[in-house]
């Protein structure tokens, strides 16, 4: 429980975040907590009118509820077999004599692609029709098409609207349902084979170690070159240097360049999905009706407003955050907007009232009276009335903060705490959750309308896009030299300075608020830095973290042999972004994974220490080093392989002609066995391989509709070539869901094998004790090497 000290505050176990799956076994009567119910009653959340409604909402079972994921046209497609197959096979099903009504679409999610289901696990164990669609949802969960998620969960990034451009953070992100619709946002150009290259970025960071590798999974299931993962504590989220354009001011023929350096990069959408007391799960998370005391919202409230004020202090000009909690309490959701609107100038909350229209919500509270203990005493309606309360003796050690109340009404007003939104369960059979969304007001850029050389700011024409540099935060700079320690003088000096080193008022209490202005170190190129150096490491920088053993980033040369070797046997086209693939380790050396970031993660990586941002992942893994004996005894140029998840990522610049070409009857020969022979292979497939080098090859199997199977969009997938074999480089589980969709059924060597050591086991315990490995396949490929079936790199 999230109270006070200890774990709960810093992202162990809060209520909201343990297991989602996992609930507490308690009766229904049981479902009473004095305390809550009091508490809730004297803030008026409701009317009266709906209280009971609410509280029957609230001790009622949460439906199933689940997003179908990936980029837009695969989930379409997926979208598409849910509604024309599985609903109609369902609808009319009658189980014990009552009608059991099939999925139906969540009103407000954008194209139908969230669903609800409101089922009882028995007739999904029992009910054969529920049971199919039941293994369905199973398996599509698995491979990462579908994602479980509570309705309300998947508000927060519709209200940020992240496009591909966009520098996004997620400060609070695991264990990542939320992460991975941003990334989905972030690549929404994806086609439904090569993924596309964002030029933005996202940011996932969580304070719990163990819990980014919950991220780290999650978002394994959709890999970009434009996500990290870090492991901060978002209250005190260390700036981030990135190098400055070269911003030049068109002036007839010259252009002047007015800035080579380093600035905070600031993000155009940020998420503050902040660590809360969770009552609004209640539904789910039945223990809270036994523990809940309105001290966990008063415990949680100042690390909330030093989240969402870090957040404010990072976000660019013109741009958004979304704080949300899963809990009803207003100390944790109005009290602490209110505070960080009134301690941080230029934001103002959103009017998104009619952003997602058949979205029922309650507007903002504003007046709310705190619990000044555990016993609910909820008297005082100002701070002011509770410290005079007080003995005088005592009123220094209060530990409650002013910023529990609500501000007086003529400022509630102002601030406009009504565009808040609340949900409560009984408006749309959900989860209880608050959403609020912040906007810093633009930058005064004048735009001429028809100015033939860009926008004018402050009487000057500069070239767009002016991106983050902003010039009235310099100009500020210039006129104080206290802030941020720097005067610059020049326009060629100019640096962004981290804004929270100009407010301290507010300011997290660390040395990380305040951006480090460019040492030597950190502005001039090292030897190792230059373009043409071997290996480019992750730039070290003061305030490096001992205690972070991840190991470190390094930058392949461009003319890496490994490389140039993956280049030439893969074909890759010029643009391949050669610059951006990385190795985890301090020398450089391709000993097993590389990974694909795009430009921002490569900047990011090179001008900032990654351990002090605790960088637990970068970018996308594209290849592995193919191991074993018989990968080097095929002779292999390359050793390496494209994994297949990282495919998508390097499609675009393998060239088509590399690219070969097979039908389904050749996926199905790849399915049903580890290492078929080339031989084996119908014959322009056979053809088009045979003389092929050993190595990895990318193969697309063209879509069709033939007796036994369907095919409906080409799939490009890589395969391994031996001297007189290939295999499918697919996970066994990704294998398994393939097939199913496309042969309705498991026909895998896996699947046969499963079923086989099942039979096996039965067998054996029947006639207690035969040598049960003998009659088990070992499935060793034909040219004698060893078995080598792909499993998902981590
Ligand atoms: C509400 S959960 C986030 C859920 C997540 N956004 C999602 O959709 O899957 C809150 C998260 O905040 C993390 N947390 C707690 N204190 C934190 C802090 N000071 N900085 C960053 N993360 C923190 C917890 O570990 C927890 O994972």
């Amino acid at each position: 429980m999230a109270r006070g000290k200890g774990k709960g505050r810093r992202g162990g176990k809060t209520p909201q975040n343990r297991d989602t799956y996992k609930v507490d076994i308690i009766e229904k009567e049981d479902m009473h907590n004095e305390k809550f119910e009091k508490y809730y009653k004297a803030q008026k959340i409701l009317p009266e009118c709906e209280w009971e409604s609410f509280m029957e909402s609230m001790r009622g079972p949460l439906p199933t509820t689940f997003r179908v994921t990936g980029s837009r046209q695969t989930a379409a497609l997926l979208n598409e077999t849910i509604q024309e197959t599985h609903v109609p096979h369902l609808a009319g099903v009658v189980f014990e004599g009552e009608p059991v009504a099939p999925p139906k679409q969540i009103s407000w999610y954008p194209d139908g692609l969230a669903w609800q289901l409101n089922v009882e696990k028995k007739v999904l164990r029992k009910s054969p029709e529920f049971k199919k669609f039941h293994n369905f949802l199973v398996f599509e969960t698995e491979v990462g098409n579908i994602s479980r998620q509570e309705a309300v969960s998947m508000l927060p990034p519709l209200f940020l609207e992240v496009q591909p451009h966009h520098r996004v953070i997620d400060m609070c992100a695991a264990p990542g349902s939320k992460t991975a619709q941003l990334l989905e946002a972030l690549h929404a150009h994806d086609t439904i084979t090569a993924s596309s290259f964002p030029s933005g970025l996202l940011i996932a960071n969580d304070s719990d170690n163990k819990r980014t590798h919950m991220l780290i999974h999650q978002s394994s299931r959709l890999p970009s070159p434009a996500l990290m993962v870090t492991n901060h504590d978002a209250s005190i989220y260390p700036a981030i240097k990135i190098p400055s354009e070269q911003i030049a001011f068109p002036s007839g023929t010259k252009t002047r360049v007015i800035s080579k350096k380093q600035h905070q990069l600031l993000f155009d959408r940020i998420l503050c999905d902040v660590p809360c007391s969770g009552d609004g799960t209640l539904r789910k998370n039945l223990g809270i009706w036994k523990s809940w005391t309105p001290m966990d919202g008063n415990g949680l409230h100042g690390l909330q407003l030093r989240i969402l004020q870090r957040a404010m202090r990072m976000l660019k000009k013109g741009g958004r955050i979304v704080y949300s909690t899963c809990s009803l309490n207003p100390v944790e959701n109005e009290a602490v907007v209110a505070a960080a609107l009134k301690s941080i100038p230029d934001f103002q909350l959103a009017d998104m009232s009619n952003h997602l229209p058949s979205l029922q919500f309650r507007p903002g509270m504003t007046t709310w009276t705190p619990s000044v203990d555990r016993s609910v005493v909820v008297d005082y309606s100002t701070y002011h009335d509770f410290i005079q309360s007080l003995p005088e003796s005592k009123r220094a050690d209060s530990k409650l903060l002013q910023s529990y109340w609500p501000p007086p009404p003529d400022e509630a007003e102002s601030l406009r705490l009504t565009r808040c939104m609340r949900i409560y369960p009984h408006l749309q059979d959900t989860g209880g959750f608050f959403v609020a969304v912040l906007e810093r007001k633009p930058s005064p850029v004048r735009v001429q309308p028809h100015s033939p050389n860009g926008p004018i700011v402050e009487g000057k024409r500069v070239a767009e896009p002016i991106e983050e540099l902003d010039m009235t935060e310099q100009k500020k700079l210039k006129l104080d030299p206290e802030v941020g320690r720097a005067t610059p003088t020049t326009e060629s000096d100019l640096i962004e300075i981290d804004d929270a080193a100009a407010d301290d008022s507010v300011a997290p209490p660390s040395e990380e608020n305040v951006t480090e202005l460019p040492t030597t170190e950190m502005t001039t190129p090292s030897a190792e830095d230059t373009p043409t150096s071997k290996k480019r490491g992750s730039a070290k920088t003061k305030g490096s973290d001992i205690h972070f053993k991840e190991n470190p980033y390094t930058f392949l040369s461009p003319d890496d042999p490994v490389l140039q070797a993956c280049i030439l046997q893969l074909n890759l086209s010029q643009d391949f972004p050669a610059t951006n693939m990385l190795v985890r380790n301090p020398t450089g050396d391709t000993i097993r994974s590389v990974w694909l970031t795009n430009d921002i993660v490569r900047q990011i990586i090179e001008n900032n220490d990654y351990t002090r941002m605790r960088l637990m992942t970068a970018g996308s893994k594209v290849m592995a080093k193919q191991e074993g004996a018989a990968a080097k005894r095929d002779g292999a140029a390359s050793q390496f392989r494209i994994l297949s998840e990282g495919l998508p990522a390097m499609l675009p610049y393998i060239k088509p002609e590399t690219i070969l070409t097979a039908d389904v009857v050749s996926l199905k020969i790849l399915m049903e066995n580890y290492y078929p022979v080339l031989s084996g292979f119908p014959g322009p497939f056979r053809s088009a391989i045979e003389p092929k080098a050993a190595g990895c090859i990318i193969v697309k199997f063209e879509k069709s509709q033939i007796e036994g199977s369907s095919l409906a969009h080409d799939l490009v997938l890589p395969i391994w070539k031996s001297n007189v074999s290939i295999t499918l480089m697919i996970e066994k589980k990704a294998k398994s869901a393939l097939s199913s969709r496309v042969f309705g059924e498991d026909i895998t060597t896996a699947a046969r094998e499963a079923a086989q050591k099942k039979r096996d086991t039965l067998a054996i315990s029947e006639s207690a004790g035969q040598g049960a490995e003998e009659i088990i396949s070992t499935g060793t490929p034909p040219d004698g090497g060893e078995p080598a079936e792909p499993t998902k790199d981590v």
